[in-house]
């Protein structure tokens, strides 16, 4: 069984807006038979309004700072399947507290994809009132070397449907398992 995950007994997913954290997540948390976090979900259930009305109230640095709060509480848990926030890997701390305390995947799509996933989606901020593609392009170069920095594990969304996505992690988690 994997080391990462052995300790913590945690999966915690990081990428970019519609790569499927979420989607993923869900799945796996499911065949694990453990409870299922969505750190933005829990933001707003927390705060009472929206991830859009968080940003658009408080800007980005007052979302950072409730996210920078969650991710502690969360990963200072044991044995869930935690869906990060897109950016959630910008703040340092995030990212010690990500890559200390559960096996770290990163879920990875190209551009084209992502924007594909995105095109109709609300409740996300940064994609709005501007061009899509440029916005994640940024966001990628930006982000790009800190998901990999913290990722045990990198998975392709794009090319493999998320029943693959959620065996392949499975099978890292314990090679044994006959899935
Ligand atoms: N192979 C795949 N893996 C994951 N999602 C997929 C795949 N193929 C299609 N999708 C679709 O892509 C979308 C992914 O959205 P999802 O909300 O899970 O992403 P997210 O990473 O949680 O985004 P956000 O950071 O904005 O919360 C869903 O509509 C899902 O059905
Ligand atoms: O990529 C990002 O910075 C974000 C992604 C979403 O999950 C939300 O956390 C919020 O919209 C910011
Ligand atoms: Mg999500």
């Amino acid at each position: 069984m994997s080391a990462e995950f052995k300790q913590h007994n945690n999966i915690f997913l990081v990428g970019l807006m519609g790569v499927g954290k979420t989607t993923i997540g869900r799945q796996l948390a499911a065949a694990l038979e453990v409870p299922f976090k969505d750190s933005d979900k829990e933001i707003e259930e927390r705060t009472g309004a929206s991830v859009s009305l968080i940003f658009e109230v408080e800007g980005e640095a007052g979302f950072r700072k409730r996210e920078a709060a969650m991710i502690a509480e969360l990963t200072a848990q044991k044995g869930i399947v935690l869906a990060t926030g897109g950016g959630a890997v910008l703040n340092p701390e995030n990212r010690n507290c990500l890559q200390d305390r559960g096996l770290v995947v990163y879920l990875h799509a190209s551009i084209e994809e992502l924007l594909k996933r995105t095109a109709h989606s609300r409740n996300r901020p940064l994609l709005e009132n501007t061009n899509p593609r440029e916005r994640l392009e940024t966001l990628f170069n930006e982000r790009h070397p800190f998901y990999k920095s913290v990722a045990d594990l990198v998975v392709d969304t794009e090319h493999h449907t998320v029943k693959q996505v959620v065996k392949f992690i499975l099978k890292r988690i314990d090679p044994t398992q006959d899935l």
